[in-house]
């Protein structure tokens, strides 16, 4: 047989392996997937009908590729076995069998979106606090019983689960959970969790049913079995209690998902299910240089609650790791990208070939802005880019509103954002009225009272004046000051931060990294113009030159950990090695949870075929400040006799964060050409700036950068003014006197 003689001995041995349970538990990159595969294309060209063996997946993409590689040693019937993760393939059973347990055919599913919309209108209808019973913090209770199999029923009688959910300070979380399955029903619809709780619930209330599908899935395999939870388990051990041929593979070193319900406990549970168990041990990784098995090792060897498992490998050594030093974040995100660059060339690398992996998604803002300025094209996996984010696109609105209140787009996306009682039928009228009576939209709005009558009038009318206070203080103020002021009272920070959840930080998180980089972009020494609109006309400018998604061609791929998950690549960086980011600052409170970080390095350590590089940097801007950092823990897990410590440009001395902060600046690059200056004019050392309260038209001064010139027009607008200055070298340029040093000379 051609295909068996690409396996090692285990690997065959597993392969065929053809009747009754088996287990794989196997470090990284051992083969495990790969067995899966051969495995299926090993049992069709036994006679096996392919409509006979199901094979879970952890993600639609890995079932994907699954399915190309059967087919390249199998052919055409690859397509009919049944593939898939958990939710695509019982959905499908679903389709089928729904009448049985009461649902329509053609049910409809539900996305998240969906389900918070509902729960909070359900809240809202029961009279309830939508502060305390946020819909994220609501469907994250419905959606872990669903995963524990707990039932309306069970969830309202039973005493002890409210009291692990902590229903004393949420007591209505069962009515809702009640209330949220009624409706769901009567639209004759199924959220996600609802995909497997009712397969559970057509395996047990049907036998005939689930006797079909045991005759169907004669083999059941699952890839990835560490992160199951149990009401996956469940569906598995089920269909799998008459043949008993069931083969799961995994590695308890990377279960990561237990925060979503995943429970390793799965796999002691399945030793226990089936004692007639055949456990295959695979050891060698075909994946990666001995440096980084070795790395890796060295470092699951600190957690305590590990099975024991020697990976080795025949690859070549490999380049030693290396670990970089950066003093910010963005120069940490420029000496990625220029490394990236530089290896390509170098090494004759196709983009493809590259991966930077981050702990938390608003890490990727520095470095997608690195890329973009080095036109490397990237793609970012399962997670938007920064500024497609609806948070960071709703304070954008704000701030474009500020600056232009004409911006129709930004008005429509925020006027009831946060809610403000002003209705989309209201809504509709302010645009109905604009064009009946030919009014700029705006103006509809400062006039609400008068168009829309006192009640929803008094309401726009407020929205309107809060935004022309922003508008008044942008003109005194630099973009940062003004982003803050505004993210802070329109309440939109106060709405995220309502929201508890992971998700919900998450978002809170990016709004703080959006400010950091509005922070950054004032202290920039090179953007003479600080205001507000010269900031958002320089990011509107990024926007459109970001590299589209779907594009053909090579790109290097930008993901969570978390969603590396199984994958590899040539070359990864694996950025942030700093305490409280990696390990995050929410997972030290216990050993469980810092257990799980660490499983969560090794997952991302192991994606790396060839080369590996971990960075931090020693400065960062959180919550608009610049923050000291140190660097993660987990680095000095690692053997140091498989690291290569290398410094960004001025990081070796060391210092304090002060000096970092001056060193740092005068490493900037000069971000973007048209801000350069063509002046030859230097500074005299003794250069100090003049009081500008009596600056008026026809005054000679000087500039630090600009050199002389004479100021043509002087503008004043409320508190705010500028000077319209005609340099003898550079030009015209319009200067906001708060912030501009000059020096009067006549
Ligand atoms: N016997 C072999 N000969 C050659 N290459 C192999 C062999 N076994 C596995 N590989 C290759 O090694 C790499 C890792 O294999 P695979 O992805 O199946 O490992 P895994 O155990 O599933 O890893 P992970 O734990 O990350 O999911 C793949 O590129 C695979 O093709
Ligand atoms: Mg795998």
């Amino acid at each position: 047989m051609d295909h068996l003689s690409l396996l090692n001995e285990s690997q065959r041995a597993a392969v065929l392996h053809t009747e009754g349970p088996a287990m794989i538990i196997a470090g990284a990159g051992s083969g495990k997937t790969r067995v899966l595969t051969y495995r299926i294309a090993h049992l069709i060209s036994q006679g096996v009908d392919p409509f006979n063996i199901l094979a879970l997946t952890f993600t639609n993409k890995a079932a994907k590729e699954m399915r190309h590689r059967i087919e390249k040693v199998i052919g055409n019937e690859a397509k009919n076995i049944w593939m898939g993760t958990f939710h695509s393939v019982f959905s499908r059973i679903l389709r089928s069998e729904a009448e049985k347990i009461g649902y329509p055919k053609s049910f409809t599913i539900y996305d998240t979106d969906d389900s918070k919309t509902l729960i909070r209108n359900i809240v809202k209808e029961m009279n309830l606090d939508d502060k305390l019973y946020k819909p994220n913090v609501v469907l994250g209770r419905i959606s872990s019983a669903k995963n524990k199999l707990i039932s309306v029923k069970q969830y309202l009688n039973d005493a002890v689960i409210q009291a692990d959910d902590d229903a004393a300070m949420r007591p209505k979380i069962g009515k809702i959970y009640e209330t949220y399955q009624n409706r769901c029903f009567r639209a004759g619809a199924m959220d996600f969790d609802d995909l497997l709780f009712n397969t559970n619930v057509l395996f047990k209330d049907h036998p005939d049913a689930l006797n079909k599908y045991q005759n169907i899935f004669k083999f059941v395999m699952v890839d990835e079995y560490q992160d199951t939870n149990y009401s996956q388990y469940l569906i598995t051990r089920k269909l799998a209690a008459q043949n008993r041929n069931i083969v799961v593979v995994g590695d308890d070193a990377q279960s990561i998902y237990a925060f979503r319900g995943a429970d390793i406990q799965n796999i002691l549970n399945f030793e226990r299910d089936y004692p007639e168990l055949q456990v295959f041990k695979l050891e060698q990784n075909y994946r990666s240089t001995k440096n980084i098995v070795h790395a890796a090792n060295s470092v699951i060897k600190n957690n305590q609650a590990q099975l024991r498992k020697d990976v080795f490998t025949d690859n070549e050594q490999g380049p030693l790791i290396e670990v970089i030093k950066a003093n910010s974040d963005n120069e940490e995100g420029k000496l990625v990208a220029t490394t990236i660059f530089e290896e390509k060339m170098g090494n004759h690398f196709s983009y493809d070939d590259f991966a930077i992996l981050y702990r938390t998604n608003a890490q990727s803002r520095a470095m997608e802005e690195a890329l973009r300025r080095m036109n490397i094209k990237y793609k970012i996996i399962g997670g938007l880019s920064f500024y497609q984010r609806k948070e960071i696109k709703d304070l954008i609105a704000y701030l474009r509103l500020t600056v232009n209140p004409n911006d129709e787009q930004a008005l429509r996306r925020i006027i009831n954002y946060p809610k403000r009682g002003i209705g989309e039928t209201t809504e509709q009228k302010i645009f109905v009225i604009a064009n009946d009576t030919n009014h700029a939209v705006w103006e509809v709005v400062m006039n609400a009272g008068e168009f829309l009558g006192n009640r929803v009038g008094t309401a726009i009318e407020k929205f309107s004046i809060m935004i022309r206070d922003f508008a008044r203080i942008a003109e005194n103020s630099d973009a940062f000051e003004v982003a803050k002021h505004v993210a802070k009272h329109s309440g939109l920070v106060d709405d995220l931060y309502q929201d508890k959840t992971v998700e919900g930080l998450a978002r809170y998180e990016n709004i703080q990294e959006l400010l950091n980089g509005i922070k950054e972009y004032v202290d920039d020494p090179e953007k003479e113009d600080k205001s507000l609109s010269a900031f958002l006309q320089d990011i509107a400018l990024i926007t459109d030159a970001d590299t589209k998604a779907d594009d053909d061609g090579e790109f290097v791929t930008l993901m969570t950990i978390h969603s590396a998950k199984g994958l590899e690549f040539k070359n990864v960086f694996i950025v942030g090695m700093e305490e409280n980011l990696f390990p995050s600052q929410m997972m030290l409170n216990s050993r469980a949870d810092l257990e799980e970080e660490r499983r969560l390095f090794y997952v991302a350590i192991t994606r790396a075929e060839k080369r590996l590089y971990l960075t931090y940097a020693t400065s960062r801007y959180q919550w608009g400040n610049l923050r000291a950092c140190e660097k993660s823990r987990f680095l000095d897990e690692i053997d140091p006799k498989y690291i290569n410590f290398k410094y960004g440009d001025g990081g070796a001395s060391g210092g304090n964060v002060l000096d970092r902060v001056l060193q740092r600046k005068s490493n900037l690059v000069a971000p973007a050409p048209r801000m350069q200056v063509a002046s030859n004019y230097t500074p005299p050392a003794d250069f100090k700036a003049s009081d500008t309260s009596s600056l008026a038209a026809g005054m000679k001064v000087e500039h630090p950068k600009f050199g002389f010139g004479t100021v043509t027009k002087m503008d004043t607008q409320g508190n705010s003014t500028k000077a319209i200055i005609n340099f003898e070298e550079v030009g015209e340029k319009t200067l906001l006197l708060s912030f501009a040093k000059l020096k009067i000379h006549a």
